[in-house]
This record gives C-alpha cells, structure tokens and sequence, in this order.
C-alpha cells in the first residue's frame, strides 16, 4: 500500500532584496524517512531548510501533516518541528543541560515547573550525544562539536516528528558524525520522525538518507531516492570536480571525487 507523504513542498520560492534564492523547489517525503539536502556553497540549502521549518515567509506551497506550516502559531509549529540551524555567535549564558531543557518548553505551560519524567528526558538525550559529564558546564565553554551536540539534544527532547537540521556534523570529529546520523536514522524508523538534513558529505549522504535534493544556484537540480541522485555526471557539473560513484560489496556507497589539479600532481611526480 503507498504511504501518503507527510511532508510537501510545492514551487517554493524565496527572494530576499529582490535577489532570486530559491526557484520552484518541490519535494515530498514519508513520514520515517531521511532526506539530505546537497549542493555547492550557495546553492540555497540554509534557505530551503528555513523555508521547510517556517522560519521565513516563501512562496508556494508547504504542507506538514496537512497543515500549512505557515498558519501554525509558533508554539504548535515548535512541538511538530524541531529546528538545528548551524551555529552562529549566539552564546547562551546557560548550562549545557539548561541548553537541553529549552527543548521542554513548547510541550508545558508557563512556569510550569520541570517533573522527574522531563529529567530523565534531558538525561536521555545529553546521554544519547554522547555529553553525560559536560551536563553542568557552560555552554559557552564547549567545544565547537560538543555545542553542536548540545543543540541536536535540545532538538531530540522537543519530540517533534519533523526534525530540520541544518549541517548538523559540521564540527563532529569522525565518530559523533556517524554516530548522530545514526541517532537520527533509528529516531526516524522507530518513530516515524521525519528528518531533513543538510549535509556537505555527500558519503555520509549517500549512505544515511533516504531520499536526497541536489540544488545548484537556488534550483533544483534533482530529487528523489538516493541513488538515483548519486549520478557521477550530475555531481562533477554541479560540484565541478570530476565525481565517481562506486558501491562496495557490504553495500557502502562510495562517492569519490578527484580534482584535475591532483591527476597533474600525480603525473608532473611521475615526471619527475
Ligand atoms: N538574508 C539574506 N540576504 C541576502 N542574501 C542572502 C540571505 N541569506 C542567504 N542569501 C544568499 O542566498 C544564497 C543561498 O544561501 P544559503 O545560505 O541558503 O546557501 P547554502 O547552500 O546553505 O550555502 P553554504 O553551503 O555556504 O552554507 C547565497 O547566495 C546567499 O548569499
């Protein structure tokens, strides 16, 4: 039986100044799956995540669940959508686990006060990104990937079922990159959360997500199941390094790019 998706974006477009960001971007997704969202600098991918959570005003079409993200007021749209933007110079004067408890606040009353099922809610989720004895430091005082942790904890407690994340392994050393998508993955098959996710690695892409968007210049370039998006030519035009797409025996693919400066490297070594 198809599932009907729960996500869709019809010809989102975005103009900031009178400059085109985005033109016609249109997708769809199931709940319970990954998408990745790919393209060069520029291309549009921080925008098309805002547009997709709410945060800026687009035109088109965007409906979560049938509702219009637009009409919700910001306290529903904060317990349907959980946002991580990438970092910015904002530091908050708060603990690590104040930082995570923010995460609480769309799901209670006003200074309501937190029970023992909200602790062990934040618990769960400090303990999940790996920072259980970071719990009391500033968050001023974290490092780069630990702060970015921190953020991805705060969105795992707001239990929304659409998770928006933009970049979020920037900043992860290799273990907590794989580790997050992984939390993410199963988030997503045990609870039917739906995850958008923007992501330079185009290999953690391809073997993470579900479902990818190529935007090049604020189009789209190409939507749909992972490998069919993962096409060698498509990605050297848009990434302008000549691309290789290989799949290993376990199922691992591989996306290998190899810049023409390194061939001449490799011959004028030879040459020598
Ligand atoms: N507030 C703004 N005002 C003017 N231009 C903007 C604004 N926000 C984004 N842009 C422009 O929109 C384009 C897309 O930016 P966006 O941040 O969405 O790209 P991106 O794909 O996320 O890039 P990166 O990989 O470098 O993070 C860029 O040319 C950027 O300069």
């Amino acid at each position: 039986m198809a599932v009907e998706p729960t996500l869709i974006a019809s010809n989102i477009s975005l103009d900031i100044n009178d400059k085109t960001i985005l033109r016609d971007i249109s997708l769809q997704l199931q709940s319970g799956r990954i998408l990745g969202v790919l393209g060069p600098n520029g291309a549009g991918k921080t925008s098309l995540l805002k547009c997709l959570s709410g945060q800026v005003d687009f035109t088109g079409m965007l409906k979560w669940n049938d509702h219009d993200v637009r009409m919700l007021d910001s306290k529903s749209r904060a317990q349907q959508i959980a946002v991580v933007n990438q970092m910015n110079d904002n530091v908050f004067a708060l603990t690590l686990a104040q930082v995570v408890q923010m995460g609480l606040l769309p799901h209670k009353p006003l200074f309501s006060l937190g029970s023992r099922a909200d602790e062990e809610k934040v618990n769960a989720a400090i303990s999940s990104v790996g920072l259980r004895d970071k719990r009391a430091s500033p968050f001023n005082e974290l490092s780069g990937g630990e702060q970015q942790r921190c953020l991805i904890a705060r969105a795992l407690v707001q239990e929304a079922q659409l998770m928006v994340l933009d970049e979020p392994v920037n900043h992860l050393d290799v273990y907590y990159q794989h580790q997050i998508l992984q939390l993410l993955r199963s988030l997503c098959h045990s609870q039917q959360k739906t995850a958008v996710v923007s992501l330079h690695d185009l290999n953690l892409a391809a073997n993470y997500c579900e479902y990818l968007l190529l935007l090049n210049r604020g189009k789209c370039i190409a939507f749909g199941e992972t490998k069919s998006v993962l096409n060698p030519s498509l990605l050297s035009d848009v990434f302008r390094v000549p691309c290789q797409v290989n799949q290993s025996k376990t199922g691992l693919i591989q996306v290998h790019f190899e810049p023409s400066f390194q061939a001449a490297q490799g011959q004028s070594k030879h040459e020598i």
